[in-house]
């Protein structure tokens, strides 16, 4: 089929990527030149794996196209995939739909013929019917051009897996001859025993929001636990393990720590909140409220915990900061827990050194302000307090005692519950970690 993808991020480029390697053409448009320019050249403008290969591999071939022309796009497509940005409204709850709607008003002008708009951005409740109104009246082909959704569920750091493997494809549909559309695009991928779940839109614009904002109560359900096992002199982990063996409860998703961020999980749980209070649902406006109280608090507390090994002062102490990514496996640094809690270290009057294996780039971008190392051990000398954020293998790798040397103190902080205890407690660490 001849598909287009707009939006070349994080989910639209690894989606036309992907559409191309199931064997469709693939035309895909960004209005930034930049990302377009490194996207020609068959690589990537973020890090995910294996998403490069495949780049290569289709933009040599020509199954695969970069543009920023929607006239282009207009005229080639038979299926519009929308996977631009959804951000929280600046100073809001609820989304900025700005470039769904920006995307929808470039691209109608040019469908000429029918054609599916599908939409794969996460929005709120309504936007489906919303984009198909403006679609009507835009579009030359009027009411030949249909508008339906499917959410993206990936993973940053499992893209390309995610994509090409889910656990399943939701659609949202008014027509079964939209239906039929969609399961032709995406049957090497059903055939291979995914399931497909075709719904109403707006029950499939409210399963997204619903997945994320579930992971979200699962993990600050875990921090809530977190803090009581410290109150009682209990150990979270094992806790969180002894829960995950119960299958309706499952492991995935009870890691406490620092809590979670990135350019989802965070916004998306407000602006379901903010949905649902415009709905008038106020029971689920607190459950979600309360899921984003305890998450924010998380951070402040590691802040706490440092003033404390700090002997309550972190003014002009130093601070090795190991990791920036909002999670392992990724080079994003989006509502960052990490770089937020490093960021609130300097404005608190410490001196920061951070390391990250993938993100200091893109940190030093958004906070040139703090310090940053090219290694673990780097960042870590001189320091009076360590803390870790980001769970990489390599600091649980990391020998404690090679550590010892270089620091001022021997304190780590480890927010993420990522190092092996018994090895620093052996090096003569004072380690604090949350929930234990
Ligand atoms: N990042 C992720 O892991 C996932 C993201 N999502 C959702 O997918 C959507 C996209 O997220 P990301 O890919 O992370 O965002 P992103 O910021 O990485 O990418 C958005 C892209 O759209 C481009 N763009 C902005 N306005 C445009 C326009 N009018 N026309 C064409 N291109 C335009 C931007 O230049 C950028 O390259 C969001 O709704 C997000 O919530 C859903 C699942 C996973
Ligand atoms: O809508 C989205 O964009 C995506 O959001 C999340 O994916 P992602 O943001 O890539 O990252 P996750 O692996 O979900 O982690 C999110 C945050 O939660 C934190 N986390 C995760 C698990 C855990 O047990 N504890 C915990 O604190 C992570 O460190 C990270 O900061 C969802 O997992 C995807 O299914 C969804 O498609």
């Amino acid at each position: 089929m001849r598909m287009t993808v707009i939006g070349c991020g994080h989910l639209g480029a690894t989606h036309a990527a992907s559409m191309a390697e199931i064997g469709h053409e693939v035309v895909s448009v960004d209005i930034d030149e930049s990302k377009i320019a490194i996207l020609r050249s068959g690589r990537s403008w973020f890090h995910e794996p294996e998403l490069d290969e495949m780049l290569a591999r289709h933009v040599a071939s020509g199954r695969l196209r970069f543009t920023t022309d929607f006239a282009e796009a207009g005229e080639f497509g038979e299926m519009h995939f929308l996977g631009v940005a959804t951000p929280s409204m600046r100073g809001r709850d609820d989304y900025d739909l700005s470039q769904v709607f920006s995307a929808v008003r470039s691209l109608a002008p040019y469908l000429r013929r029918p054609c599916v708009i599908v939409g794969k951005s996460t929005v709120p409740v309504g936007t489906t019917e919303a984009a198909q109104a403006l679609v009507r009246e835009l579009a030359p082909a009027g009411d030949g051009v249909d508008v339906a959704w499917n959410p993206e569920f990936l993973r940053e750091g499992h893209a390309v897996r995610d994509t090409l493997r889910p656990d399943r494809i939701v659609v949202g549909v008014t027509s079964t001859r939209v239906e039929e559309r969609i399961r032709e695009a995406y049957r090497p991928i059903t055939d291979a025993g995914v399931p497909m779940l075709v719904t109403d839109p707006a029950t499939c614009e409210l399963v997204k929001g619903a997945a994320n904002t579930f992971l979200s109560m699962k993990i600050s359900f875990i921090n809530a636990m977190s803090d009581v096992c410290e109150a009682a002199g209990a150990d979270v982990t094992q806790l969180a393990d002894a829960l995950g063996l119960d299958p309706r409860i499952g492991r995935a998703f009870l890691d406490a720590g620092i809590g979670y961020g990135g350019g989802c999980l965070p916004k998306d749980t407000r602006a379901f909140a903010a949905r649902a209070r415009e709905l008038g649902v106020d029971h689920a406006v607190d459950l979600l409220t309360a899921v984003d109280r305890i998450n924010v608090s998380r951070r402040e507390r590691v802040v706490e915990m440092t003033r404390k090994a700090c002997g309550g002062d972190i003014t002009g102490r130093r601070i090795g900061v190991w990791g920036a990514a909002f999670k392992v496996g990724t080079d994003d640094v989006r509502d960052s827990p990490a770089l937020d809690v490093a960021a609130r270290f300097h404005a608190l009057g410490a001196t920061v050194m951070i390391y990250d294996p993938m993100a200091v780039e893109n940190a030093r971008a958004i906070h040139p302000e703090l310090g940053y190392a090219d290694d673990a051990l780097t960042a870590a000398a001189e320091a009076d307090v360590l803390v870790t954020m980001t769970a990489w293998p390599e600091f649980r790798a990391i020998d404690p005692n090679a550590v010892a040397e270089v620091v001022n103190r021997r304190v780590m902080i480890d927010a993420r519950n990522a190092v092996e205890v018994p090895d620093w407690h052996d090096a003569d660490w004072t380690l604090h970690r949350l929930g234990c």
